[in-house]
């Protein structure tokens, strides 16, 4: 795939044009399928002639039957116009079940394509920040097996469940017309069953049905969480703790489902004798032959019963497939349906322009969750043509300020400014053309390597991205590829975390965006290429306004602001230099972080100021 590829793929991801896409997901899952139900007509009306033109078959051995046990004469001609009706009954059925099997099997088609669509045309404009708390099974699930887990309903549903009630009914009709009496008497097996299903409904039931569902995602998430973090456990010597937990898991599972099942079993297993065939036989036996030997029924006509009677249990078996599959598409809608509902970040309707790209955070407050703030009334300018550090303990909330400057989250409070123009005012394709990013957590894309570094420019010369991929010293690495810059990351080539990092930061570098935000991404790269790609990304002489997550001493060093926080404010900023002067946090910061890295290299690290840059 290239970046056209993706361009067109994102253009395609589209809503179709009669979906409105400010509609409710559940406005917008019905006028996805309002199109199609002149087809769904189609389908169940193919599906009611099939069924019913396969009734001819039986109709044609009772009446065939009756012709042999007439007294007299057998009426061969009779019979052989009865046999053919017949065949050409089961040949009707044929056409037009396959038929509506085939539209139905489109129609399911269209549908998971159009809820695939919506869903991929809704992940184009939720919060870049949203991704970050689901994880992509998750979504991977919701997109692949949800979707997917309409085909049932759709495709298979309507025509079962009108074979499934047509052909009874037709049969119920027929077998009225013949003897009432033994009608009924052919229905109590249906009876008892259907006083079995509420049994089915009991509270109770349900609580256990879904505590089962519950306990089968538990045991499912501990698998993946076994599997997925089974090296680290390994390395770690806790091999046997995770196996412990999934076998937690799995034991919890058994008694859930053994309670589950004991619940189950007396009600199935009578509801499974009721509908047997040997069941209905020995009814309608018992039943037909005391009408018979009363002399209130001909012999010939207990045939109808027996071979119409067993059919009449259908509608009872197929309820209860269609309510299994019935409740698995419901969920899946509903999973489906909580992706569309999320929140899509707002657009502008009048996008205004930035004045310039001097970045302001006025009165910034933000929580991912309501009641826990992370940042805590955040006032910071950030000057073109400066770098600015943003220094702190872990979990201060570093990551999750800069993350605002690209919009990936709205603040809860407060605004942030592009040149003048609240961030949520500017078109997003400002803004991602005037911010650009490095994080820790690189994403490429599976596309050449020249397309990964183009990506913000696709049309980007060769020369340009050869020259970013030199300054971040990726050039030579990627000469080495199979087939150079074209070569496909993850088909030709699996790069190194280091490889990635640089990719990115030649990515950042031909993008130039006149803001850039960096969460020092530098962190599995040799001190030459760092130093090399710091001078270019944050270069003075350019305007560029930077602001970067500084673990490094000498990144600090450099910065022309550092800016503290802590707990989710900010503590102190100013210079480094006379931050360190000053002696209060950020030095005791610096004394800390100097020592930790003496301990490791014993040079010790550069003293602001003392350097030039
Ligand atoms: N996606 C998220 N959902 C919920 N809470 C989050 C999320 N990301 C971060 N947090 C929480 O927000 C707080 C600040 O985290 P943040 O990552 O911004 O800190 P940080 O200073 O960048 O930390 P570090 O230096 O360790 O990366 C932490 O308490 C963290 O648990």
């Amino acid at each position: 795939m290239n970046v056209t590829d993706l361009v067109d793929a994102r253009e395609q991801a589209t809503p179709p044009p009669e979906v409105d896409s400010a509609a409710t997901s559940g406005a917008r899952v019905g006028s996805l399928l309002r199109p199609f139900a002149g087809k769904f007509a189609v389908v169940v009306a193919l599906q009611v002639i099939g069924a019913l033109a396969g009734l001819a078959p039986l109709l044609a051995v009772v009446e065939i039957g009756r012709g042999l046990l007439a007294s007299g004469p057998v009426d061969r001609d009779h019979i052989w116009t009865v046999v053919i009706i017949g065949a050409v009954g089961l040949l009707v059925r044929l056409v037009f079940t396959s038929a509506s099997f085939g539209l139905g099997h489109y129609v399911d088609g269209a549908v998971q394509l159009g809820f695939r669509r919506m869903l991929a045309a809704q992940l184009g404009r939720v919060p870049i920040g949203w991704f970050s708390r689901r994880r992509s099974g998750e979504l991977a699930k919701v997109v692949g097996d949800d979707v997917s887990a309409v085909h049932p309903f759709i495709a298979h549903a309507p025509g079962e469940l009108v074979a499934a009630f047509v052909v009874p009914l037709a049969s119920l009709i027929y077998l009225l017309s013949i003897d009432w009496r033994l009608t009924l008497i052919t229905l109590i097996p249906v009876l008892l069953a259907m006083l079995m299903v509420p049994f089915f409904m009991l509270p109770a039931r349900t609580q256990e049905q879904k505590d089962f569902d519950a306990a089968m995602g538990r045991i499912a998430s501990s698998v993946v969480e076994f599997v997925q973090g089974i090296s680290v456990v390994k390395a770690f010597g806790g091999a046997e703790r995770a196996h412990q937990k999934f076998l937690r898991a799995a034991d919890d599972f058994v008694d859930i489902f053994s309670k589950w099942v004991r619940g189950m079993s007396v009600v199935a297993a009578a509801m499974q004798l009721w509908l047997s065939p040997p069941f209905v036989l020995l009814v309608v036996l018992i039943g037909g032959t005391s009408l018979i030997t009363g002399g209130d029924l001909p012999a010939a006509d207990l045939l109808p019963f027996l071979l119409l009677g067993l059919g009449l249990t259908a509608p009872i078996a197929a309820l209860g497939h269609g309510f299994d599959d019935m409740q698995t598409a419901g969920r899946a809608v509903g999973r489906i349906k909580e992706v569309l509902d999320v929140e899509p970040l707002p657009e502008p309707e009048n996008p205004v322009v930035a004045r310039g790209h001097r970045v302001e955070l006025r009165d910034v407050r933000f929580g991912y969750e309501d009641d826990q703030e992370v940042l805590r009334g955040i006032d910071l300018t950030l000057e073109p043509g400066t770098v600015t550090a943003l220094v702190g303990p872990s979990g201060s909330g570093k990551s999750t300020l800069v993350q605002l400057l690209p919009r990936f989250f709205d603040p809860t409070h407060g605004c942030v400014m592009l040149g003048g123009v609240d961030l949520r005012e500017l078109g997003s394709r400002e803004l991602y053309g005037t911010v650009s990013f490095v994080f820790q957590d690189v994403r490429l894309l599976r596309a050449s390597v020249a397309e990964n570094i183009a990506l913000a420019v696709p049309k980007a010369d060769h020369d340009d991205i050869v020259r970013v991929a030199r300054l971040a010293n990726i050039h030579d690495r990627t000469l080495e590829l199979p087939r150079g810059y074209d070569s496909i990351i993850g088909e030709d080539v699996k790069l190194s975390g280091g490889e990635a990092q640089r990719i990115s930061i030649a990515r950042a570098l031909l993008a130039d965006a006149p803001v850039l935000v960096l969460d020092e991404a530098t962190a599995f790269i040799d001190p030459q290429t760092e130093h090399a790609v710091r001078q270019a990304l944050t270069a003075r002489g350019t305007d560029r306004t930077v602001l970067v997550i500084a673990h490094r001493l000498e990144t600090i060093a450099h910065a022309d602001t550092v800016v503290m926080l802590e707990d989710g404010a900010i503590v102190e900023r100013g210079s480094p230099e006379d931050l360190l002067a000053r002696g209060g946090k950020f030095a005791a910061f610096w004394q800390a972080q100097q020592s930790a890295v003496a301990q490791v290299e014993p040079s010790g690290a550069a003293v602001p100021g003392e350097e030039t840059r």
